[in-house]
């Protein structure tokens, strides 16, 4: 198939509950200016080649959702590497009516898994580890990875991220979990014959221990074209002080986080001005970052499905998945739990936003000590011998 020969402009979607409706109506301008349409999938498609008009209302609505998802900056403690924050906002109580802590809440939430087995599935960045200026040193801590890995001991525990799978391996480190990386487009899951079967992109592999593995790449015809864009991209931004562009393998992430704002309208237009030329490509944003995605119906809620079926967990209703995730890609898995009413979403956030998750909890701090209160009542209910393991 040549990707590249579709004259449909790129698409532009962004699921942030909070920037969405400032997007969503500098996207609905656009509209009535040039004659773009919308697809039933809310899909933006644009009529090509209407130079200069059309590329400034496209950027300058990246500009706006850009502005609109950045939240207050934070307060990290130097004592600890743990991303502590002191919030200022008196909404935040409120807000915790509506997504109480999942700590608070931890009576209920054991209540409602009695009898039944936790499956759990983690994001990482700002999740396991503080969201930090420099993407490469966002290091998850000792004490983290030594919950992590207790936690992985008594629970079926998968890390769904929108790295590559090998930068959060390397993050991590740790051999007891699954990986998923490039948000879901790219799981290492056990070997089963009963796996997804229908999933053609699904091959056997060996892992780096020798393990043999199903390993799961649904937008792998995209690579060679993920490397020409992050190339171009890393060409375009070159001159835009604070701007990084990192390859995630399977999507690319153009980091605008220590860009002076004055700028990130050059952001916006640089990467507009490579992205254009893939109609195959979209572009969604996270936290101070513009990632540019292939146009394919693949999401981390479609990950924590594929991993649930893959480790035999799906349409089980003596199951309980819990996903922890504090970005906008979290929402497709928080949606996915919510809508099969089968387990909870968990929303790591410090300031009030509107969620998909059933809970919260306000840094990664908390989710370590979350972490910890499961095994603890896993350990106090196999010592009672009240459950089988
Ligand atoms: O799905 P995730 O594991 O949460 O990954 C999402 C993105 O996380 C990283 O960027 C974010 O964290 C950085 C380090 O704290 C921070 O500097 C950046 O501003 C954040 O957007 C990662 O670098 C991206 O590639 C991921 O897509």
């Amino acid at each position: 198939m040549d990707l590249k020969t579709n004259h449909a402009a790129p698409v532009l979607t962004d699921s942030a509950p909070i920037a969405q409706s400032r997007l969503h109506s500098s996207l609905l301008h656009c509209t009535t200016a040039s004659g773009a349409a919308f697809s039933p999938n809310l899909l933006l498609t644009v009529p090509r080649k209407k130079a200069g008009l059309l590329d400034d209302v496209r950027s300058s609505s990246w500009l706006d959702a850009m502005k609109a998802s950045s939240p207050p900056p934070k307060r990290v403690t130097k004592e600890q590497n743990n991303d502590r924050t002191s919030p200022d906002d008196s909404g935040y109580s409120n807000w915790l009516l509506k997504y109480p802590s999942a700590l608070a809440s931890f009576e209920q939430i054991a209540n409602f898994a009695r009898g039944k087995r936790i499956a759990l599935f983690l994001d990482y960045d700002g999740t396991l580890s503080p969201i930090v200026d420099n993407p490469d040193c966002a290091f998850m801590s000792n004490d983290m990875r030594s919950a992590v890995k207790i936690v992985a001991k008594y629970f079926p525990t998968a890390i769904i991220s929108g790295r590559s799978r090998d930068k959060v391996y390397e993050f991590v480190g740790l051999t007891e979990l699954y990986y998923a990386g490039s948000h879901g487009m790219d799981i290492v899951s056990p070997v089963r014959e009963s796996a997804p079967a229908d999933h053609v992109n699904s091959i056997r592999s060996t892992c780096k221990r020798g393990k043999e593995v199903n390993l799961f790449q649904p937008a792998s015809e995209f690579l060679p074209m993920i490397d020409e864009v992050f190339n171009s991209l890393v060409e375009s931004t070159r001159d835009i002080k604070g701007a990084k562009v990192e390859n995630n393998k399977f999507c690319v992430s153009v980091h605008y986080r220590n860009v002076d704002d004055k700028y990130w309208d050059a952001v916006a237009r640089s990467v507009d001005k490579v992205i254009k030329n893939y109609p195959k490509l979209r572009l969604t944003h996270g936290r101070k970052v513009l990632e540019v995605r292939p146009v394919i119906d693949w999401d981390k809620g479609k990950a924590v499905t594929f991993l649930l079926e893959s480790l035999g967990l799906n349409n089980c209703d003596d199951v309980l998945p819990i996903y922890i995730g504090d970005d906008r890609t979290d929402e497709d898995a928080f949606k996915v739990l919510r809508e099969r009413r089968r387990g909870y979403g968990i929303l790591v956030s410090s300031a009030p936003k509107e969620s998909n998750a059933y809970y919260s909890l306000r840094d990664p701090f908390e989710v370590m000590e979350f972490l910890k209160s499961l095994v603890m009542w896993k350990k106090v209910k196999c010592s009672i011998g009240s459950e089988v393991l």
